[in-house]
């Protein structure tokens, strides 16, 4: 397994540190395994002058799966739009075609008081959501800002979905949906925006090749408020990319925090890029304070995905239920009752369950 290591910025190289350790017990039992560091985001801009520079292009495509921490901070924030981090996050997603991004939120009970929710609400959530990550208003030209004939600056962006993406995308979700429970959510804006009703109407079509699954649509908005009202309706939801973003991110605090939300990010062939939902937490980065749960749960996604090695995924999930249920909570989700760790902590006793 080649494996690229992409800690990024802010927290990126704390949770990072402590997914390698996963990684690396998982080397010293013999699984044939080749990691290589490089910079991706604000820390490749300081090194190269780019967010995603050709040296870690050149890595990214010869590996069989890239495992990235989070990119960006405030002292990037005023860079020029191509030399931001998060450009670099979108150019290796576009670079690699990495269009299926997998978001599971799933409590486990002993997170079931840290959630935003009442414990009878969330308890037993399994959601999937599927969210297609290289389209959409993220990539639609035009794009910019401008100034317009009347003479006033306007910033523009295109909501864009080639019928070949929303195929793609929908086979992707129909697939998971029958080997879960055969419902599918699609989320849309059709009542509002043309690239959705478009959207819609091409999942409407896929379905048919699909006849178990139970199909179902809903307003993004709709199912902003129905993931805090009753969350455990959903299954298998899909959906574009900003919406998805959106909802990944409401979803991960049902979990009882966003650092517990992993994700995978496939291409066709499952080769993938893993990281966390969530972002670089300047707020928190060098405090050796963040969760790295959700990256660690990123590794498992990606021996699951990208290796097929679903018996080495389990123990890994098993070894994060384990310290949960051994009282270990980072800053994030504890609660009276536990034990408050650090992320090396965290990270040295899911190696400690391994
Ligand atoms: N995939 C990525 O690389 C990614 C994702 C989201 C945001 N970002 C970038 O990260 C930067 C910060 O963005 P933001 O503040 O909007 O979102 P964020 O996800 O970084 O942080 C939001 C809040 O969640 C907390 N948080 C996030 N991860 C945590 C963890 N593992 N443990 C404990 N607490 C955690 C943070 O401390 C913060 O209070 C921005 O530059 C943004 O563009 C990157
Ligand atoms: C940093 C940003 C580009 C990214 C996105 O919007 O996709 C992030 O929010 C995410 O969820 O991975
Ligand atoms: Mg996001």
């Amino acid at each position: 397994m080649k494996i690229a290591v992409l800690p990024g910025d802010g927290i990126g190289p704390e949770i990072i540190r402590e997914a390698r350790k996963v990684l690396e017990v998982l080397q010293q039992e013999g699984l044939a395994m080749e990691l290589t560091e490089a910079p991706l985001g604000g820390a490749a801009y300081d090194q190269y002058g780019s967010p995603y520079p050709e040296a870690t292009q050149k890595l990214a495509r010869e590996a069989d799966a890239v495992l990235l921490g989070a990119v960006g901070g405030p002292a990037y924030d005023n860079l020029d739009r191509p030399l931001r981090p998060e450009r670099g996050l979108l150019a290796i997603r576009k670079d690699l075609q990495l269009f299926a991004n997998l978001r599971p939120a799933i409590l486990y009970p002993e997170l079931a008081n840290a959630s935003t929710l009442k414990p009878e609400v969330v308890s037993g959530l399994d959601i999937m959501i599927v969210r297609e990550l290289t389209g959409d208003i993220y990539f639609g030209q035009p794009r910019g800002i401008r100034t317009n004939e009347a003479g006033e600056r306007e910033g523009f962006n295109t909501m864009l979905y080639a019928e070949s993406e929303v195929r793609r995308i929908a086979h992707v979700a129909f697939n998971i949906a029958m080997k879960r429970n055969k419902k599918l959510c699609s989320v849309d804006k059709a009542n509002v925006l043309e690239t959705t009703e478009f959207w819609k109407e091409i999942m409407i079509d896929v379905a048919k090749e699909y006849p178990e699954v139970t199909l179902t649509h809903m307003y993004v908005d709709n199912a902003a408020m129905q993931l805090v009202r009753n969350p455990k309706q959903f299954d298998v939801m899909v959906t574009g990319n900003i919406f998805g973003d959106i909802l990944s991110d409401e979803a991960s605090m049902l979990t009882g925090s966003i650092g517990m939300l992993p994700s995978a990010s496939l291409d066709k062939n499952h080769k993938g890029l893993y990281e966390p939902s969530h972002g670089s937490a300047p707020d928190i980065a060098g405090k050796n304070i963040a969760n790295p749960l959700a990256t660690i749960l990123s590794v498992a996604m990606m021996m699951r995905y990208s290796f097929n090695l679903d018996a080495v995924a389990l123990r890994i999930e098993s070894a994060v239920k384990k310290v949960l249920a051994d009282g270990l909570r980072t800053a994030d989700i504890y609660e009276e009752g536990t034990r408050k760790v650090s992320c090396s902590e965290m990270g040295d006793a899911v190696v400690a369950a391994l």
